[in-house]
């Protein structure tokens, strides 16, 4: 079966990838993505500088494989480290490079969206509004005014299809309101959702303890237990943006079918990220593989004969 897709003008020939975080700080990380079975690569969101990020411990599975928590604190090593990677990225190697990015402020996301500007690469920006592991700062994602002041900033600079990485939102009012705001925008080719679902505390009973350092043990949940709001966030967008805006899922997808899910649910990609860091970069053609299994079990050829049709009762 065919699981290849296009998103933002570029051709994924397979559309599943990791989530921005997990296993692509270094060049050596995304070397090891670009020679698995994913069909693309998006980068650690990168900050104007580079950063440390939060103490350790700041990730752990959560026992019985149902997902993870982390509170990272965004530990990049700079956006030029990534600026000078899609200078050097060979662009015919068959996998499009999305970049992600996440400014500690809005002068901060002009200044890195002018620099991939003037050098003019055929990498895919995709804007982080949605980083819940900031101490003291509240997250784009969540400030409706706030967000639109930024594209209204941001989006002409990048001067060509982008995307947004977004929190999950649990109010109806809030997915209308958040795709009203993208669809004001012509150059926002998709939105990535779902990032962590923020502060979370995950506590272990025999020790008493929370499992992480920062932030009393608060930080985001990925993985298995978040994939139902993964899915509604993705057929919500699915639903409500237009003009050929698209979706990319991110959250719960353990196995081809969690895939298949977020697929009939709207999502054009998917992207993988606590099954990723448990698991390795074999996960790529184990999810494949199932997916495909999955798709030749229904009779489907390729992902446009199901995309979005989620059926309702
Ligand atoms: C960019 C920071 C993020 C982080 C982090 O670096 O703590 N963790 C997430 O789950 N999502 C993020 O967007």
């Amino acid at each position: 079966a065919d699981l290849s897709t296009s998103i933002a003008g570029v051709k994924l020939p397979n559309l599943l990838l990791n989530a921005s975080g997990v296993n692509c700080r270094y060049e050596n990380e995304l070397q090891q993505l670009l020679d698995s079975s994913a069909g693309s690569l998006v980068t650690k969101s990168a900050t104007l500088n580079s950063r440390d990020g939060n103490p350790e411990p700041r990730y752990a599975p959560l026992a019985g494989q149902i997902g993870s928590i982390n509170s990272m604190g965004l530990p990049n090593q700079g956006y030029e480290y990534y600026l000078e990677y899609a200078k050097k990225f060979d662009y015919n190697n068959g996998k499009p490079l999305f970049i992600s990015l996440a400014g500690m402020s809005l002068a901060d996301n002009k200044a890195m969206c002018e620099a991939f500007r003037d050098a003019n690469l055929p990498c895919v920006l995709e804007i982080n509004f949605s980083c819940p592991n900031l101490p003291g700062k509240p997250q784009l994602g969540y400030d409706m005014e706030a967000m639109e002041a930024a594209l209204k900033v941001l989006a002409p600079i990048i001067g060509k299809p982008f995307g947004i990485k977004l929190p999950p939102y649990f109010d109806i009012a809030h997915f209308d309101q958040a795709a009203a705001i993208f669809n004001k925008f012509d150059n926002i080719a998709y939105v990535t959702c779902i990032n962590s679902v923020g502060n979370g505390l995950a506590i272990d009973w025999e020790s008493e303890t929370a499992l992480i350092k920062p932030k009393d043990g608060f930080g985001g949940l990925g993985g298995l237990m978040v994939l139902q709001t993964s899915l509604a966030n993705v057929n919500a967008f699915y639903r409500r943006l237009n003009n050929g805006k698209q979706v990319i899922a991110c959250g719960g997808v353990t196995s081809g079918k969690e895939a298949f899910l977020h697929i009939l649910a709207g999502a054009s990609a998917v992207q993988i990220g606590t099954q990723l860091q448990e698991e390795g970069t074999g996960v790529f053609e184990r999810v494949s593989k199932e997916l495909q299994e999955i798709m030749a079990a229904k009779g489907y050829k390729n992902v446009e004969e199901f995309r979005g049709k989620v059926k309702t009762l």
